[in-house]
């Protein structure tokens, strides 16, 4: 079986590879765009792609349907960044296929995604070439990528009309890429002001860990960036350690950690959903308990 991949960050590469690796491919090829730094025995095969001066990613359109009719995998494996979605859309099309997205895990071609903002499973079985946009941590961490990273340039292939990146201002961002992060600490409505919340970073900053939140805090309180809250409608993480602090376990949120290492759980009331989903877990007020902690640490 071959696998091709597209993926924009190296972890994830190197996560589908393995993924591809535990479906049974006996073939392994991964576009790599631009001067983007592989791991070492990722894929059998990498097709290098120089993106030209001023143009956005998006206009790969082309280039990676070229690579796909090339290549002739079996199943595509894509991280779903914004870039790789419309890379995807537009590959399902070229193919006379479909995308499936947002799937959490693999059964043979059968995909699971949440359903219903976490309330139901959805199984879809794909079209003719499989692609899926598989979410972080869907393939465990049981399976290693391996492969001889053989590079081969990739012409680029003209899509006819462009998207034209006009200008580009990175945004001013705090702490730690939560993707990354080994440690994560998510912060729920159990804080009741915004000034609570330094309590949560001293404990991040003593366990080198990110800092989340629920998606009130985001979204409602705007205590905490948009782009900080966990859950189906937020990110999907998949860190050693997970500090859920002062929030209740709803299920829409607990999809996006249930792939966390270890969780441990503060909530003053013991009678949280939260305590039926963690591993280690404190009955007590936050205010009493990240001080000490912290102390402690
Ligand atoms: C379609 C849909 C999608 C959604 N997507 C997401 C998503 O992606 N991510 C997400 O997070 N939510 C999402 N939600 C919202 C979700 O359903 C919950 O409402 C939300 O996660 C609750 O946030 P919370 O735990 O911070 O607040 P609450 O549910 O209000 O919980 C606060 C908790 O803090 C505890 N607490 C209070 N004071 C203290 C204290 N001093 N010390 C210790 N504990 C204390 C309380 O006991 C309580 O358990 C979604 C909802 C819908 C309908």
């Amino acid at each position: 079986m071959k696998v091709l991949v597209l993926a924009e960050r190296p972890g994830a590469a190197e996560e589908l590879c393995a993924g591809a690796r535990a479906m049974g491919a006996d073939e392994v090829a991964l576009v790599a765009f631009g001067d983007m730094e592989m791991p070492p025995s990722c894929a059998d095969l990498i097709y290098r792609v120089t993106v030209p001066e001023g143009l956005s990613l998006d206009n790969a359109t082309a280039t990676v349907n070229a690579i796909f009719d090339h290549v002739r995998p079996d199943v595509v494996l894509v991280e779903p960044t914004r870039h790789m979605r419309i890379l995807a859309g537009a590959l399902a099309f070229h193919g006379g296929t479909s995308a499936i997205a947002d799937v959490m895990e693999l059964d043979g071609d059968v995909a699971s995604s949440m359903y219903y903002g976490g309330a139901a499973i959805l199984k879809r079985k794909p079209g003719k070439t499989a692609i899926y946009l598989m979410q972080p941590g869907a393939f465990g961490d049981s399976v290693a990528a391996s492969g001889a990273n053989q590079e081969e340039p990739f012409a680029w292939v003209d899509p006819g009309a462009t998207v034209k990146v006009l200008s580009s201002e990175p945004i001013e961002k705090s702490g730690v890429d939560l993707q990354k992060a080994d440690v994560v600490v998510a912060a729920g409505r159990g804080f009741g002001l915004e000034s609570d919340l330094d309590m949560a970073r001293a404990l991040c900053d003593k366990l080198e860990a990110g800092l989340g939140c629920t998606r009130p805090l985001a979204e409602d309180m705007k205590w905490l960036p948009r782009e900080t809250y966990i859950g189906v409608s937020g990110l999907m993480l998949a860190p050693k350690v997970y500090v859920a602090a002062g929030l209740s376990g709803q299920m829409q949120h607990m999809v996006g950690c249930d792939r966390a290492g270890t969780i441990f759980a503060i909530n003053k009331d013991a009678d949280a959903a939260v305590f039926d989903q963690c591993d280690y877990g404190i009955v007590g007020d936050i205010q009493t308990v990240l001080p000490l902690l912290v102390n402690e640490l």
